[in-house]
């Protein structure tokens, strides 16, 4: 049986049983075993040359416009940026990731308009892969649909979730230290939903036999598999609809941003919503006896330490690292003598002695 059939059958066998506590170790089995077919087919796939778009990433972050043809991922990114990506009547028109930069309370935000994608994207339909490969690499993603076909944000959703892309969702608290012996120790510091067996049969497909695991979140079968899997990312997204002056739905979750790229109602919101959910902070750099230039921010991401600016900053400033003082939200006090791994905050003004 090929790969594929057998992951097709796999489909079929999860589809069909029945969800119950007497089926959810052998559910979990299943499913750990789809997920390494999966990743193996595309191990294959990779060897015969993944296509991939070449995008060269520039600003403080990126972002990617994902969407069926024809929502008017283009138009917005040229309403937002200035950009000129060729807009048609027509679908496909876009065939290779155009960029842009949105400038948004000092920061530049790098905005890619992608090609359109299709159902099936994330078995290589289209330019499915070569979209997804720019979407795993992307801080932020914003998924376009047009108020005609709401449907296609969750067949978007469901294709980027089968390519690995964990959309608004934190990566499981799950630590799996392998051992050469001793076998499984499995603790959890929560009450745990699925049971131990589900657990080791997980496990044993991945042929983890000895090992330490902590669990430290009530995981789902699907969150654990991914904390055993290493391909997965997770990234922010927020959704948005387009065309809101031909049609407006109404009713949409708040969460839903609707918006006109030709009428240009609602970018002013869009940036926002982007610059917000990219959760990007400003530090101030000060040289050592200077003043701090309070006019020009440097951006980073939130959670970001003094080690990741010395290294956006130049390779050397890391390597001859010493100390640093901070002023500001994280110091505990005024010029704090903080070391590499200090996290930054909003506001900060750092002193790097190198
Ligand atoms: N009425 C209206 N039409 C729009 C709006 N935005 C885009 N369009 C039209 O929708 C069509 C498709 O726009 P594009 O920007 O090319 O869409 P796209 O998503 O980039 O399309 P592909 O690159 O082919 O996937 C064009 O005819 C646009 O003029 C809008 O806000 N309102
Ligand atoms: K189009
Ligand atoms: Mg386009």
């Amino acid at each position: 049986m090929s790969l594929e059939e057998q992951i097709r059958q796999l489909e079929e066998e999860i589809k069909n049983t029945p969800y119950n506590k007497a089926t959810e170790h052998h559910i979990g089995r299943l499913k750990a075993k789809l997920a390494r077919l999966r990743e193996e087919a595309e191990k294959q796939k990779a060897k015969t040359g993944r296509p991939s778009f070449s995008i060269k990433k520039d600003g403080d972050a990126t972002v990617v416009l994902v969407g069926f043809p024809s929502v008017g991922k283009s138009s917005l990114l040229n309403a937002l940026t200035g950009a000129k990506s060729e807009i048609g009547a027509y679908d496909f028109t876009t065939l290779k990731p155009v960029p842009g930069m949105l400038e948004y309370n000092g920061a530049k935000i790098q905005i890619i308009d992608l090609p359109g994608i299709v159902e099936g994207a994330s078995k290589g339909r289209g330019k499915g892969r070569e979209i997804i490969s720019a979407v795993r690499n992307s801080d932020l993603v914003v998924i376009i649909a047009d108020p005609f076909n709401l449907e296609s944000i969750k067949i978007i959703q469901r294709e980027l979730y089968n390519g690995g892309i964990r959309l608004n969702q934190k990566p499981p608290e799950v630590y799996v230290k392998k051992l050469e012996r001793g076998g499984l120790k499995i603790t959890s510091t929560v009450p745990l939903s699925i049971d131990e067996q589900t657990i080791y049969e997980v496990l044993r497909e991945y042929r983890i036999h000895n090992a330490e695991v902590l669990i430290r979140e009530d995981v789902t079968v699907d969150r654990f598999i991914d904390a055993i899997l290493r391909n997965r990312v997770y990234i922010p997204a927020i959704v948005v609809v387009n065309k809101i002056d031909l049609y407006n739905p109404g009713n949409l979750p708040d969460s839903v941003i609707p918006v006109s790229a030709e009428k240009k109602i609602n970018l002013d919101l869009l940036a926002k919503s982007i610059y917000e959910k990219l959760d990007l902070i400003r530090i101030f750099l000060k040289p050592p006896g200077g003043k701090a230039d309070l006019n020009e921010p440097m951006i980073i991401k939130r959670g970001m330490t003094v080690g990741d600016v010395c290294k956006k900053l130049h390779k050397d400033m890391y390597r001859n690292f010493r100390y640093a003082r901070v002023i500001g939200k994280s110091a505990k006090f005024k010029e704090q003598r903080v070391g590499i791994d200090h996290v930054l905050e909003d506001g900060d003004i750092l002193t790097i002695y190198a």
